[in-house]
């Protein structure tokens, strides 16, 4: 691992630590203690099992190193994330399934656990697995009007996990989640803006990242005691859920991404996708 200071923007020192062919890139502003966590997986950002476990690393050593709040982004020109990596469960490889299920899991509660706040800075669309991510931190700003975001699992013929659903029901209520669900519907940034997927909407990455940091900057005035014990409450059913039946989801969604309908679903889409 390799770490070195860089100038910032605004002229502050901004710790930066990258690896090697690493597919994620973290800064961290000294003077804020905000990071900036960079997904860099081409061409699409797909989640894979490797990636999530970088992510997941990532997330453990900024909850070491006690930052402030962590900004969730894409280098990616016009992708945040296409979500789950679809190969990875496409005439799969059963163990690796079940260790790439269990890794998504636990970065998934890393994430939607941490002790700092969190923002993502959706620059480019957020299919699935990429909503999933987004939805997780504690608010989203998207740079519109191009791209979209939502669960779309039933357009893929799949059904999204309770605790991806339950996710989703927490940011946007249980009606319109059930219809974006049912419906596998990506919304248009002005869209999520409206039914609050999203919580803002501006013109370019950089005034994105600059509400971000201004969201961030609020919670230096909140005690972060505070802050992580109302986090823990609001998020608990959700979050105790899936600790308490990880086993059973894992051996669900081993054998049901595993069964003939399901594959033959999603080989049409892959090639569609190719098309
Ligand atoms: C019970 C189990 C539930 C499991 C739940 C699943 C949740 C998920 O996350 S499933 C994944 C859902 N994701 C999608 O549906 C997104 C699909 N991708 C797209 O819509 C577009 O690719 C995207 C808008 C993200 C980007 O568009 P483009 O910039 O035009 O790129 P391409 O479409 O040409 O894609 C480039 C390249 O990447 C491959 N690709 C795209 N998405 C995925 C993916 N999710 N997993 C794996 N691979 C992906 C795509 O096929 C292209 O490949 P090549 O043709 O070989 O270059």
């Amino acid at each position: 691992m390799l770490r070195r200071l860089i100038l910032s923007r605004n002229n502050t020192f901004i710790n930066c630590r990258y690896a090697s062919q690493s597919m994620v890139q973290t800064t961290v502003d000294e003077k804020s203690g905000i990071a900036t966590v960079t997904m860099n997986k081409s061409p699409v950002n797909s989640l894979n099992l490797e990636f999530l476990d970088e992510i997941k690393t990532e997330l453990n050593k900024l909850e070491k190193d006690k930052v402030k709040g962590m900004m969730l982004t894409s280098g990616l020109q016009k992708i945040f994330s296409a979500g789950l990596d679809i190969t990875e469960f496409y005439n799969p490889n059963p163990d690796r399934l079940s260790k790439f299920w269990s890794t998504l899991q636990d970065t998934w509660l890393t994430l939607y656990k941490t002790p700092f706040p969190t923002a993502a800075i959706i620059n480019g669309h957020s299919p699935a697995g990429g909503c999933l991510f987004a939805m997780s931190c504690d608010y989203r700003i998207m740079v519109g009007p191009k791209y979209t975001i939502g669960l779309n699992e039933t357009k893929l013929g799949i059904v999204a996990p309770k605790w991806f659903i339950d996710t989703m029901v927490a940011v946007i209520g249980q009606r319109k989640a059930e219809i974006s669900l049912t419906t596998g519907k990506m919304y248009t940034t002005d869209e999520a803006l409206h039914i609050g997927l999203i919580d803002e909407s501006v013109p370019d990455v950089n005034t994105a990242l600059t509400q971000g940091n201004l969201f961030l900057n609020n919670f230096q005035r909140i005690s972060p005691w505070a802050y992580k014990m109302t986090k823990d409450i609001t998020r608990q059913s959700t979050v105790q859920w899936l600790i308490d039946n990880k086993q059973k989801d894992l051996d669900f969604v081993v054998t049901y991404l595993q069964s003939a309908e399901v594959q033959k679903s999603l080989g049409l889409y892959l090639q569609s996708l190719k098309k």
